[in-house]
């Protein structure tokens, strides 16, 4: 007889394995969520901030089963092995450890996936190679996702790993798109086009945009605008991605946290030749001493946007240019769509910041946007219209959820079985 786990609706037969781990390990940060895929119900869902520094941070939060709240651990975790393996023990202390056999399988968000991944995929060894092979097109990310799967393998080297990687959904785009206008040998050859990132969040939030306005993804044209601390732009018509702001590597396309996004070339050339600077120390520059922290030394739009209100004026320019450019992906997305149906705001700023979506929309008339100042200001975790009433094309704010989508994805990679979920 085995002995249901405590604190779980006991069940007499045992059941089949119904649980996904998801890791999305970013430059300096993870966040983990373990869910149950019968009911798609989150479990516990945690957060490590500031791995590497002497300042690390964890808030692990347990869902189910008790009434306690998130916990805490600060110290120093050197790197996400150390902080995967931090969060591994505070889901045992809730009775949830990776050692159990409801574990079905662990889900990884991988940022790059070449030419080679353009669906989710167990990994292997040999997987494993080709995404280390991926480093030089994403410093930032692809080295933390793979000491993610490696301390993930050496902690249940009997279970499925699989990689869901943020490029697939826009392996649709159109060779129009996805192509650079330079040499055609030089670029097949070292494999040099445009992939784009976050795909999980485009696929969720253009799939969660349609449903809010009570259509099938096929019958909507959307503009997804992803900002966060990375932010990228998607034109998806009738659910498949036709055009995204970001590239070869996730530097291309909007003003970010630390990133330029789209620049003249040419100032790379200028940068070594006048300037004397190395190909690492550009490389630097733009990834991390870049974007909103390069134009006025903050990264976070709350900060910003204090310094604005305090008369702060290179606050303001930082602003207006992270602005420009969002509005200049706007008109180019209407244009590459045709049509266009809503615009769907997402991720920590697009969720939060009802002075960006205002400011981004303004003076848009003319493309049928609009937002609605009431609407804007209303605070809510579910997807919602900011646009006024009658509308021509919906404004939508519709908070992403990568940590599900993965969910989603691994389990149905490895439950094929499993019947589909609703939803
Ligand atoms: N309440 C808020 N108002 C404005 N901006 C916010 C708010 N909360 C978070 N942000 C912005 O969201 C960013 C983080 O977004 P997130 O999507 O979590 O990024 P990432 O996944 O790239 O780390 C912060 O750097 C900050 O600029
Ligand atoms: C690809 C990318 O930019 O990811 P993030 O926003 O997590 O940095
Ligand atoms: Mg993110």
């Amino acid at each position: 007889m085995t002995t249901p786990a405590p604190d779980h609706e006991s069940t007499a037969a045992p059941v089949e394995p119904h649980r996904v781990l998801v890791l999305n390990s970013g430059s300096s940060s993870v966040k983990y969520q373990l869910l149950d895929m019968r009911d798609r119900s989150r479990l516990a869902s945690g957060l490590v901030e500031r791995i590497g520094e002497e300042t690390s941070r964890l808030v692990h939060t347990p869902m189910a089963g008790g009434g306690d709240g998130p916990r805490e651990r600060t110290g120093r975790m050197a790197d996400h092995g150390a902080a995967l393996r931090a969060a591994a023990e505070e889901l045992t202390a809730d009775g949830l450890g990776l050692d159990s056999p409801e574990l079905a399988a662990i889900g990884h968000r991988v940022v790059h996936g070449g030419l080679r991944f353009t669906a989710p995929t167990v990994v292997t060894d040999e997987v494993l190679k080709e995404i280390e092979r991926l480093v030089p097109v994403a410093p930032l990310h692809n080295p933390a996702n793979i000491t993610g799967i490696r301390t993930a393998r050496a902690l249940r080297p009997d279970l499925p790993q699989v990689a869901v990687f943020d490029t697939t959904f826009h392996t649709t785009m159109p060779e129009a798109a996805a192509r650079y206008a330079i040499d055609v040998e030089t670029a097949d050859a070292h494999r040099i086009r445009r992939y784009g990132f976050h795909g999980t969040s485009h696929a969720y939030v253009s799939r969660r945009t349609a449903e809010l306005l009570g259509k099938a993804p096929e019958d909507v044209n959307v503009i997804v605008l992803h900002l966060g601390n990375g932010a990228s732009a998607s034109a998806v018509a009738g659910g498949l991605c036709v055009e995204t702001s970001m590239g070869l590597t996730p530097l291309e396309g909007l003003v970010m946290g630390t990133r330029s996004g789209d620049i003249d070339p040419a100032v790379t050339f200028h940068l070594k030749r006048v300037a004397g600077m190395s190909a690492d120390e550009i490389d630097v520059l733009l990834n991390k001493r870049s974007g909103l922290v390069g134009l006025c030394g903050d990264n976070d739009m709350r900060e910003i946007r204090r310094r604005i209100d305090e008369g702060d004026e290179r606050a303001a320019l930082a602003f207006d240019i992270y602005i420009h450019r969002l509005k200049k992906y706007i008109g180019a997305y209407a244009a590459v769509l045709g049509r266009v149906d809503a615009v769907a705001f997402t991720a920590g700023v697009g969720e939060n910041s009802a002075p960006v979506r205002e400011a981004a929309i303004a003076g848009l008339e003319g493309f049928g946007l609009a937002v609605d100042a009431g609407l804007n200001a209303r605070r809510s975790g579910e997807p919602r219209l900011i646009s006024p009433e009658h509308a021509r094309v919906a404004v939508a704010v519709v908070p992403t959820d990568e940590e599900l989508e993965i969910a989603d994805q691994t389990f149905a990679l490895v439950a094929p079985d499993a019947g589909q979920l609703d939803n």
